[in-house]
């Protein structure tokens, strides 16, 4: 691992080192640049959602601050110190999305072994099992376990060495509802205890609603980093798209411009396509001032900032169309 201990630091808050301080970290697996120049500090205590499309780096990231992998080039260090002297250090727990479970065990004896790797004393399987809501499903073989099921019993696992730093990579996908709802409603309590929990995750919802701060990632560096809510804010407003005969030309596009609350303009193929704060100004001056027809208006997502930010689509499987953008100004 590359440690560059003379940086200029911001490593420590206060008296406490940061939790996770990584900066100018690079990864890649042959030509792919998986992570590249991604800066991250997050202070003690902090609850933040590592957001982003597949393929944007974030398993590398967590692998690199869980010392499952070597960075490139840069900097990591996890509490003040190199991630696998944090982790043998029983300050720093992961929970993975899938397999370390013996499906024949039950969730008792499954936290109880575990509890002996670690010397844990019999009240730390009590308490683990009791925050991580599955006190009531002790007896349970694994096997038969629900995936949320699961997921909470490895987040017991994760507690069992009452560790400062928790992180998380995508743990809930491939849960239903209210398996989602279940294992977020044990973390958020474990979080309101003031540990330090960095999730990685594709949805949202989940990081407006479970992080006091989202990072979003994509082509291995942070492309926001703020508030859920100014995350959500740039996912405020609608997309208007239309139709235009004879096609869009640049006066149109200057035009478009003009109208009060439009953010950028693009097009996609045949249809025009305009994110605005105001759709109902927008609206008008297309069927009253232009030849569009064919309107369409709807709530901009998670896809369309990420769209804003990068110029990708969430996920790399999808096929964008041929898309040319005009925006006044940067939106990064
Ligand atoms: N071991 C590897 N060998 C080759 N390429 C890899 C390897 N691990 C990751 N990559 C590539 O690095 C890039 C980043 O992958 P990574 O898994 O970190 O992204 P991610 O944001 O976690 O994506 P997802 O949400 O799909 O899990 C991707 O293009 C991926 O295909």
């Amino acid at each position: 691992m590359t440690s560059t201990d003379t940086l200029a630091s911001p490593a420590r808050t206060g008296d406490a080192p940061l939790a996770i301080d990584l900066r100018g970290l690079h990864k890649s697996f042959g030509p792919v640049r998986a992570v590249a120049g991604l800066d991250l500090a997050v202070r003690p205590g902090e609850v933040v959602a590592f957001l982003g499309p597949n393929g944007a780096g974030k398993t590398t990231t967590i692998d690199m601050l869980l010392g499952l992998a070597e960075p490139d080039s840069g900097h990591v260090r996890v509490l003040g110190m190199d991630p696998s002297d944090a982790i043998a250090a029983g300050r720093v727990s992961a929970v993975m999305q899938t397999g370390g479970l013996l499906k024949d065990l039950t969730v008792a004896e499954t936290v109880r072994l575990s509890a002996s790797f670690f010397g844990a004393p019999a009240a730390a399987v009590t308490d683990a099992m009791a925050r991580a809501g599955i006190a009531e499903i002790a007896e349970r073989r694994v096997g038969t376990c629900s995936g949320g099921q699961q997921q909470r019993l490895r987040f017991a696992l994760a507690l069992l060495p009452d560790p400062d730093l928790i992180v998380l990579d995508e743990p809930t996908t491939g849960m239903d509802v209210e398996g989602r709802r279940e294992f977020w409603t044990a973390l958020r309590a474990d979080a309101a205890r003031g540990r330090t929990i960095v999730f990685a995750t594709h949805y949202l919802e989940e990081a407006d609603a479970y992080a006091d701060r989202v990072v979003m990632v994509s082509h291995g560096s942070v492309v926001a980093d703020g508030s859920a809510a100014q995350v959500k804010a740039l996912t405020a407003g609608r997309v208007v798209s239309a139709t235009v005969a004879g096609g869009v030309d640049a006066a149109l596009q200057a035009a478009l411009h003009a109208v009060p609350g439009v953010v950028d303009v693009e097009v996609r193929r045949d249809r025009l396509v305009v994110r605005t704060t105001d759709s109902d100004a927008l609206a008008r001056h297309l069927l009253t001032a232009t030849a569009a027809t064919d309107l369409e208006i709807t709530a901009r997502g998670l896809e369309d900032a990420f769209l804003a930010l990068t110029g990708d689509a969430v996920t790399p499987t999808s096929t964008p169309a041929p898309t040319t953008t005009t925006t006044p100004g940067s939106t990064r």
